[in-house]
Parts: structure tokens; sequence; C-alpha cells
């Protein structure tokens, strides 16, 4: 054989092999195998292949470097709560018709008749806003109509707006008191803020919606699981916590004495300097006469270490009249000192905002939008009102 010859079947050798490996690689791709760059390397995919005789690919996960096994997992910096109400808008809208564009249909009658306005009461009447409440604003929507004559139907919202807003009280100081009070000898102590209500109203959510809000003002929380009663709440705590880099005080042990994690929670939260100690409580029945009792130890023991700032109630806004029965006693028993109305994504009856003020005396000072992290909003009675006037 001629040397040209031997060039020639040796080009074609290599020729071949080269287009085989160009075949070859889209189909080790469909594998699953990353593609392979110009270096050579696979690009960090997070596997590893094994090409076993007979043409399969087995794709394993790379195992993590100690480092990577031992990290912490990221902690999230929340988004900042203002202006979160205007959500309000987009969740009523899915949750049927809102008061306020009921309200706004018939206003915007051409001739108001004593049906209309009976129609106007009971629209009232059914957002549970209450009795008195809804009497006063249907009067002075009355006098306000006669006297305007005329009414197109901007001027209407303008003048339903107003007396909304008047109605919702914007007078009422809505702040969650969080700033570190001093002890009795004068040392500076956390704000200590005691969460109560009913099951499932949404106290342990509200917990840790709340220290996510606190996170993103840039104060440090605490947080203390004194719901030893169920069984996952501290669980439940923990995580909301963990995600913002926040530490809870939980018990050792399922029903452990609640009043004590309270206790060790705020004692934490001194020792450790902490703005705000957050105590979320195991939900109880307001006719549960022990339950109370037990309440009321927990604030009273609390307050050994350092005074309340703040006792929020947790009322579903769903629950309608019978949230207002809970916010009477809860507010002999705990001294509460703030509403906070979870769930107001879904209901149409944004009345209970304006009842459960009136009953108690207190102002609503938060409000749960939805099962978000971020889906707590402080109140505000103008962006409430632009809420559920759509
Ligand atoms: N749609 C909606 N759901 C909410 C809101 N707040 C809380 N929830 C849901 O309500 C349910 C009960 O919430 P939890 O925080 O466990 O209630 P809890 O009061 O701590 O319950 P107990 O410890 O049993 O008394 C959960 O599914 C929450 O996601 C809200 O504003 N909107």
């Amino acid at each position: 054989m001629t040397d040209q010859l031997w060039l020639w079947l040796t080009l074609g050798i290599l020729v071949l092999a080269g287009g085989g490996a160009a075949l070859l690689a889209p189909l080790r791709r469909r594998r699953g195998a990353p593609p392979v760059d110009e270096t050579g390397d696979r690009s960090a995919g997070g596997t590893t292949t094994d090409e076993r005789p007979g043409g399969t690919a087995v794709l394993e996960p790379e195992a993590p470097s100690p480092a990577e096994a031992a990290a912490p997992p990221a902690v999230e910096r929340p988004a900042p709560a203002a202006g979160r109400l205007v959500r309000l808008r987009d969740r009523l809208a899915r949750s049927g018709s809102p008061l306020g564009a009921r309200l706004l249909t018939v206003l915007s009658r051409d001739h108001l008749t004593e049906d209309d306005w009976d129609e106007i009461e009971e629209t009232l009447l059914l957002a549970d806003i209450g009795a008195g409440p809804a009497g006063e604003l249907l009067e002075a929507l009355r006098t306000r109509v006669r006297v305007q004559g005329a009414r197109d139907g901007a001027s209407v919202r303008a003048l339903l707006r107003e007396e909304l807003i008047k109605v919702v009280d914007p007078s009422l100081d809505r702040s969650v008191a969080t700033s570190r009070p001093v002890s009795d000898d004068g040392t500076p102590v956390p704000a200590v803020v005691l969460v109560v209500g009913v099951n499932g109203t949404g106290k342990t959510t509200t917990v840790g919606k709340l220290a996510r809000v606190l996170v993103a003002e840039g104060r440090t929380v605490v947080l203390g699981a004194a719901d030893t009663f169920r069984a996952a709440a501290a669980d439940q705590l923990q995580t909301w916590g963990s995600r913002v880099g926040v530490e809870t005080v939980r018990a050792d042990r399922d029903g452990a004495d609640p009043a004590s994690v309270a206790f060790d929670a705020v004692r934490k939260g001194t020792a450790d300097g902490a703005d705000v100690v957050l105590v979320d409580t195991a939900g109880r029945l307001q006719n549960k006469a022990d339950l109370m009792d037990e309440l009321g130890k927990i604030t009273r023991v609390i307050t050994r270490e350092a005074p309340l700032s703040e006792v929020l109630l947790v009322l579903d806004a769903t629950t309608g009249q019978n949230g207002l029965n809970q916010a009477r006693v809860f507010g002999e028993v705990a001294g509460v000192t703030g509403i906070v109305l979870t769930k107001l994504d879904g209901t149409a009856k944004g009345g209970i905002v304006v009842a459960v003020q009136r009953e108690l005396g207190v102002p609503v000072k938060l409000v749960g939008l939805g099962e978000g992290p971020d889906d707590l909003a402080p109140f505000d009675p103008e962006e409430f009102v632009d809420g559920i006037l759509g």
C-alpha cells in the first residue's frame, strides 16, 4: 500500500469517528446529560452521568459538598408593608359583589324612593356594619343627597366615600406599639405583643406575617410559641421565623405550661436586646372559663418581666356577629388593644370593621388579605374604603 493510500484511510477513520461523536452528542443530551462546554466540563446542572455498558445513561444527583449540606437555608428579605391594602380591591373583586359596589348601584338611581333607602339599609346590615353605624350612615347619606339634588356617578361615589371613611373613623391610632419600653427598674425591655383569639382565626399565621413586617422595618424579633395545645403550632411558627432569620422559643414537650413559654420568650428577648417579642397563644373559645383563666395567667406572668405593649385579638372577618361576641369577652379578660381582622379577602362583608371597633372601642390595626407570607396589611380607613368601593 502506498503512503498516499494510508493517509486517505487514516483520514477516513478520523472523519467517521468525529461524525459519530457529533451524532451521539444530542442523544446524550436527550437522556439528561448537561451539555459539554468548550473546556470539556459539564455545565453546573447538579447531576452526573453514569454511562453504563449497554448504552443506558443513569442520572444521579451530585452529592452536596459538606459545606453545602451544612449551609442554613437562605434568609428571605420580606417586602415593606406600606400600601399593601390596595390589594384588597382585587381580592374583593374575586369574592363576590363587594359592599361598596352594591351601595353605589342603588345610590346612582335617579329618584331614590323609600324602597331604595330600605335597600341601602339592608345592604349595610347584611355587610355586618351593625345597627347603630348603619343608621348613622343612612341619615348622613339621605341628608347629603337631599341637599345636593342631581347627582352624577362621580359625585355619588365621592359622597359615599366620605361618609364611609367617617364611619370607619380615621381619628383612631392604628399603629402597632413596638417601641422598646423601659421596665420598672429602668432597663429597656422588648415591646411584647400578645396575640389571642379563638381556634383557627389565623393567630399563628398573623404572628408569622407580623414578624416579617417587623424584619422588613429592620427590627429584631423573638417569637414565643405559647400555643402548646396544638402540636404543630410551634413547628408552624418556627418555620415562619426561620424564613426571616428570627428565633422561636418553644416548649420541649406538647402540653407544657404556655405561661412559662411566654415568660421564657420575653426573657430571651430581654437578654438578646430584641426590639419585639411576639407571643402566639392557643385558640380558645370565649365561653371556656378555664382557658380564659389561662390567658389571664399568661398576661400576668409576662408582665412580671416586661409590660405588654399590645394585645392583638385576631378575628376571622367571615364569622360576622359571632366575632363580636368573641371580641367582647377577650376584651374583658386580656385587655385587647388592637384587632387583626383576617380573611378579609374571603368576604364581601367589610362592615365588620366598623362593628367590631364600636363594640370594643378598640381600632382595627391590621388586616389579613390572603394566605401568602406578605398578605398582612396595616389598616388605613381611606385605602379600605377605596378597596370596598371597587
Ligand atoms: N384567606 C386567608 N386565609 C388566612 C388568612 N389568615 C390566616 N389564614 C388561614 O387560616 C388558617 C388558620 O390559620 P392559623 O394561623 O393556623 O390559625 P390559628 O388561629 O393559629 O389556629 P389555632 O392554633 O388552631 O387556634 C390557615 O389555613 C391560614 O392560612 C387570611 O388573611 N386570608
